[in-house]
């Protein structure tokens, strides 16, 4: 299978570079110039907790996609939420136009947007459950070291060889499942980023501190209840999160069985070990822009039209609006949202 992954960043890289080192043909496709440069000249170097590997997959600048003449069997789009639409665009040219496939690399529920462009029929989602980052140009980090990486599945739920194919792949890199309820998976992986991502960029805090530290933890379980009340109202399957049922969530934010979920939040952060950040605290850490109006920022819009109340999602949301791009993320940005726990 030749894979273009448009988008290098760290997702892009552990994925393109594990890939390419047990043998697959894969470009990826970047803007950030010293990263394409560095692996064209010193080839992408993949760290991992275990080792370190110097990986060779090819690198090519966007404008370079132009020479290009051998079509793609797979487009992995693997840039930021805010950047699907171009993206895809993007790869529409040079995604092989019978048999090729898009899929959905990322975290939010940007699926309908990738098909709206790509084409529903050629359109699959995998949804991402490793760490990874890119501090500097020629380095990709997988920051976990969990089992289950990826679940791949289509729109709607078929199992096909297509799906199979890649489930095969990605397995190279990590356990990689197949389902046939990618909606249910995308939910149950968006409760995990909005309990932990947007506080993490916030307040400064690391993955594991987001959820062993008292009042991000408190916080998350509300942010998360909330998704997983919006979830439910659209009657999408919640699976597992952070090792516990989704709707004891909902339970502990509204005060029942709280112990055992913050239990549960401060093993998941104990076992995230010290470094870690989340890609939306990788963002702030870096003066980008984050991925907040896909994360809680759908949230809070999907509640709004089921008429379902998503206050803590509301507020976070309006905090780093208000905070703008480019801003330190301290504890004391987070009191507005620790002042509204029962
Ligand atoms: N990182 C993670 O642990 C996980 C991330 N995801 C999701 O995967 C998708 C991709 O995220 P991720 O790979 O983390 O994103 P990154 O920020 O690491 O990379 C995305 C893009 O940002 C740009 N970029 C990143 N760092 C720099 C830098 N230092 N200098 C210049 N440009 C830079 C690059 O292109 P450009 O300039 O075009 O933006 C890159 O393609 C997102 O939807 C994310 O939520 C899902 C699961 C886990
Ligand atoms: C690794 C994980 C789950 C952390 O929330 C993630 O999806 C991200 O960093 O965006």
């Amino acid at each position: 299978m030749r894979i273009g992954i448009m988008g290098a960043g760290g997702i892009g890289s552990v994925v393109g570079g594990l890939l390419s080192r047990a043998g697959h043909d894969v470009t990826l496709i970047d803007q950030w110039w010293e990263h394409v440069e560095k692996i064209k000249a010193d080839g992408l170097i993949v760290e991992t907790q275990e080792d370190e590997y110097l990986t060779h997959p090819k690198a090519i600048h966007i404008h370079e996609l132009q020479h290009e003449t051998v079509p793609f069997d797979a487009a992995f789009i693997a840039v930021k939420s805010y950047d699907t639409e171009w993206a895809t665009t993007l790869m529409l040219r040079y995604v092989d136009p019978d048999h090729g496939v898009f899929v959905d690399f990322q975290n939010g529920i940007n699926d309908e947007r990738m098909a709206a462009i790509a084409g529903v029929e050629r359109s699959l989602g995998c949804v991402i459950t490793i760490g990874a980052a890119a501090w500097e140009p020629g380095r990709g980090i997988r920051t976990d070291n969990y089992p289950l990486g990826f679940k791949i599945g289509e729109h709607d739920g078929s199992d096909t060889p297509r799906a199979r194919e890649l489930v095969e792949a990605l397995s190279v890199i990590a356990d990689t499942e197949f389902t046939d309820d990618l909606w249910g998976n995308r939910w149950s992986k968006l409760m995990v980023n909005c309990m932990a991502n947007a506080l993490s960029g916030v307040s400064g805090y690391g993955t594991s501190e987001v959820r062993t530290e008292i009042d991000p933890r408190r916080v998350g379980i509300q942010l998360g209840a909330e998704v997983a009340r919006v979830a439910l109202a659209q009657d999408i399957n919640l699976y597992s999160v952070l090792a516990l049922p989704a709707e004891s969530i909902i339970d502990a934010a509204e005060g029942r069985g709280i112990e055992e979920v913050e239990a549960a939040f401060i093993e998941a952060g104990r076992r995230a070990g010290a470094g870690g950040v989340p890609s939306f605290g990788q963002d702030v850490r870096k003066g980008r822009r984050n991925e907040i109006d896909y994360l809680n920022g759908l949230v809070s819009d999907m509640g709004k039209k089921l008429g379902v109340p998503t206050p803590f999602n509301d507020k976070i949301v309006e905090i780093i609006h208000d905070l703008g791009i480019d801003f330190k993320g301290e504890p004391k940005n987070i009191q507005p949202l620790v002042d509204m726990l029962p």
